[in-house]
């Protein structure tokens, strides 16, 4: 039902698009997700944040219903369960055991050997299970309180390392992208990027993917990426549209009234996201059947 991330992320690379990661806050936005995704007949990636799993429901909560939405909402375009930013070993294999079809093993905050170790650890327990492994080099930075902070970039040689020793099937290689909004234009490394998708032939994987300009995005998949994250967009134009609605109309309590727009904000963003990625009508009809 849920498919690798290995097989979409391959032909994306080879066809020069990226597929979107859009994360789920509950699982209106799963729907909204995914109705944007069949209306832009385009692959996509669900993830939930490893750090949000238990507000979600837990791992089998999470995947049996999203499961079970695909199925309801007719979904035949491929859709990948994923875990964002998994934080242990256990939680990778927690997530696989409940049906995850892929997930990513956060070890960044580890030297470049106990990463190694411990992604080799995840991806020998997900590829016998037919799932897919994500891994972290150098660290996505972070806005908090309007002071970004925390961006390592990724050295090209770790890098290589992880590709070829864990033999993971696509690498997030942090290059300047941030989490949350960016202060002024955000200056991706496009000179580390070449150089590190030349010595690696995993799709790359861009983090921080809310706020980029368009033709930054468009030089991140020329330069190999395969797979863009999405969060922060989808989370603005909900909260923006939910905040005009109860303010316009002070008694206004019908949950209907408020949530259906802001699931049609989020939708809106993912289809302009699926578009710019390339992503659009990128499901063959042979895929369907
Ligand atoms: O916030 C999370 O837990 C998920 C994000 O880290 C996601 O992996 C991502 O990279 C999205 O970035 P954003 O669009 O800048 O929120
Ligand atoms: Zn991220």
């Amino acid at each position: 039902m849920f498919v690798s991330m290995k097989e979409i992320l391959k032909e994306a690379k080879d066809e020069h698009y990226a597929v979107g990661q859009f994360n789920m806050n509950n699982f209106q936005w799963v729907q909204a997700i995914l109705k944007a995704a069949e209306e832009e007949n385009s692959p996509v990636i669900i993830a939930s944040s490893d750090r949000i799993v238990d507000y979600l429901g837990g791992f089998e909560l999470i995947a049996s219903t999203v499961k079970k939405m695909v199925a309801e909402m007719d979904i035949t375009v491929p859709v990948v369960m994923h875990l964002d930013h998994g934080l242990s070993v256990e939680s990778c294999k927690k997530a696989i055991d409940a049906g995850y079809s892929s997930v990513m093993f956060d070890g960044s905050k580890f030297s470049i050997e106990k990463n190694v170790e411990l992604t080799k650890e995840v991806v020998a327990y997900a590829h016998a299970r037919g799932v897919s492994v994500e891994a972290e080099v150098g660290s996505v930075g972070g806005n908090e309180d309007g002071i970004i902070g925390g961006v390592k970039y990724a050295d090209p040689k770790e890098c290589v390392r992880l590709v070829n020793e864990a033999n993971i099937d696509a690498l997030a290689a942090a290059l300047g992208s941030v989490h949350g909004p960016y202060q002024g234009e955000p200056k991706l490394g496009f000179t580390e990027m070449k150089e590190i998708s030349e010595l690696t032939d995993v799709p790359l994987v861009l983090h921080g993917g809310s706020g980029i300009p368009e033709n930054q995005i468009k030089k991140s998949i020329e330069l190999g990426h395969a797979k863009i994250n999405v969060n922060t967009e989808c989370n603005q134009a909900w909260a923006n549209t939910v905040r005009e609605i109860l303010e316009k109309d002070k008694d206004l309590y019908n949950p209907q009234s408020i949530l259906v727009p802001g699931m049609d904000a989020i939708a809106e963003v993912v289809k302009e996201k699926m578009r710019l990625f390339g992503s659009s009508n990128q499901v063959r009809v042979i895929n369907k059947v």
